[in-house]
């Protein structure tokens, strides 16, 4: 079994009446879509891996080292979800900053300034959440990860409440910023068209299981029953656009 990287060795995660198992392994580096139907588990895997929900059996390994006894703390993981945690009362300089420990001097520090820039909001630090667009919250978000250092990056849905236009250019930004930082990125998206812009590979959750990853093209170009009858059409016009 590959070491470097992701793995999930015979892993069952259990929520109520649900159960979900994996087996598989992410090279580091690379970046994955998450699809499949809705209540399918994709929640649950990124859960389990952050650690907010521990395996009713096997093992999580990064790099081939088991943090499956890991609070989520002390995992090489960072987490972002769709509201994005920005804390209301603070600055986005001060949001950043929390990435580098719990004091808000930490806003002040040349690196949450270099964070900042490399979002494209060097000039907004001192702004509070309220007081910028909802995409250059996003951006915000996504500086605070980046300063985070964690090489491993979970997120769910990131960009669902931004316009087309808007998504675009924040999954764009995200690939650029992850991969030049080699960062391994798990995104869960229902959209073909974030995985075909942005993942390697695809891990599809169905039927209780989280699939090993398949090369983005090659599996929408020819998805199994499951993913093209959830996909419907959609997946089919995006191929051949
Ligand atoms: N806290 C919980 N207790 C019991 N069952 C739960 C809990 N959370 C989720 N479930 C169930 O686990 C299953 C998987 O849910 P999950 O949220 O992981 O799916 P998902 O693929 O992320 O769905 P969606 O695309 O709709 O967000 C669902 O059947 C859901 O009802």
């Amino acid at each position: 079994m590959p070491t470097d990287g992701l793995t999930l060795d015979a892993l069952t995660l259990t929520q109520g009446d649900f159960s979900l198992s994996a087996d598989l392994t992410v090279p580091e580096g690379q970046t994955i879509a998450v699809m499949g139907p809705s209540g399918g588990g994709k929640s649950t895997l990124l859960s389990g891996i952050a650690g907010f929900l521990s395996p009713t059996s096997g093992r999580i390994l990064w790099n081939g080292q088991d943090i499956t006894p890991a609070a989520p703390a002390q995992r090489p993981v960072t987490m972002l979800f769709q509201e994005h945690n920005l804390f209301p009362h603070l600055t986005l300089a001060q949001n950043v900053g929390l990435a580098l420990g719990p004091s808000l001097k930490h806003a002040a520090s040349p690196k949450v300034a270099d964070a900042l820039s490399r979002v494209g909001l060097e000039t907004l630090g001192p702004r509070r959440p309220a007081e910028v667009s909802g995409g250059q919250r996003s951006r915000a978000a996504l500086a605070r990860i980046l300063l985070a250092g964690k090489p491993l990056v979970l997120m769910d849905e990131p960009f669902a409440a931004l316009g087309p236009g808007l998504k675009q250019d924040m999954l764009a930004l995200v690939d650029e910023t992850l991969r030049a930082a080699g960062r391994t990125l798990l995104m869960v998206t229902h959209d073909p068209a974030d995985a075909r812009a942005i993942a390697d590979q695809v891990i599809v959750v169905e039927e209780s299981r989280a699939l090993p990853p398949t090369p983005t093209a090659e599996l929408l170009d020819n998805p199994p029953p499951g993913l093209a009858s959830y996909l419907g059409t959609s997946a089919r016009a995006r191929s051949s656009s």
